[in-house]
């Protein structure tokens, strides 16, 4: 069935160091329907993990092609993390803000600024942090899913990015997670409150009104 939009759609970017959840959060936020988000679905030159499906976690491409998407402006954003090059491609998300739907991105800072340069009010970024660096080592190893080596150097970056913290308009400390899931809710619906976005459905609705 069309999606009837009666508001500007909003990009929800999540962005955090690697390990403190934002996955996991992405992941619970895809499953609930009410919320009907769709995930902005990345290219990356990493290695597929155990876990992950192609094209449904990421599109795992070549650096060849990569580097043609980048140059042929197919990517809204891109940017190298952790020694890998990860990108938006564009098409997608239009196609999503179009049909009035909203589009969530799980995106480091560098890509977090790219796009709120190119898309502006229309953007809602929330940094997650860990509750401890201790619990933030403890989670990539529980994950298991990474090299000893890898695991390392997330964390040698996660100190520069804990510092980008003060560039998102919310910051939520993941420590339960079920609370922190709760506040991204809380955070989703009043944000598609607000009325710069709702001004085509609510101006329809307060001319009905008036004209009772
Ligand atoms: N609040 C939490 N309490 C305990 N464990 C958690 C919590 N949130 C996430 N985890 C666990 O921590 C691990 C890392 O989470 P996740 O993969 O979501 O992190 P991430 O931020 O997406 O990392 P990356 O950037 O590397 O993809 C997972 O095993 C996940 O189950
Ligand atoms: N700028 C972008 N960053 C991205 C994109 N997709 C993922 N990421 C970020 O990369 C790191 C590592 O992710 P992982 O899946 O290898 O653990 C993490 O911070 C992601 O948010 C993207 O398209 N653009």
């Amino acid at each position: 069935m069309p999606h009837t939009p009666d508001r500007r759609g909003i990009v929800l970017i999540l962005s955090s160091p690697s390990g403190a959840g934002k996955t996991t959060l992405t992941r619970m936020l895809l499953q609930s329907r009410e919320l009907d988000l769709t995930l902005s679905i990345s290219v990356t030159t990493r290695a597929r993990r155990s876990s992950e499906v192609d094209g449904i976690h990421y599109s795992f491409i070549s650096q060849k092609r990569f580097e043609a998407m980048r140059e042929s402006g197919e990517l809204l954003e891109w940017a190298e993390v952790h020694g890998n090059f990860y990108g938006t491609p564009r098409a997608p998300v239009e196609e999503i803000l179009n049909e009035g739907r909203d589009a969530l991105f799980d995106i480091d800072y560098q890509g977090t600024q790219q796009v709120r340069e190119k898309m502006g009010a229309d953007t809602v970024t929330v940094f997650i942090l860990p509750p401890s660096m201790k619990e933030l080592r403890a989670r990539l190893e529980r994950r298991a899913e990474d090299s000893r080596e890898t695991i390392e150097r997330r964390l040698d970056n996660a100190r520069n990015e804990i510092q980008r913290w003060k560039a998102y308009d919310y910051v939520l400390v993941n420590d339960d997670l079920q609370r922190t899931f709760d506040d991204l809710i809380a955070i989703l619906r009043s944000e598609r409150q607000r009325r710069p976005r709702r001004m085509k459905g609510i101006e329809a609705f307060v001319e009905r009104l008036l004209n009772e």
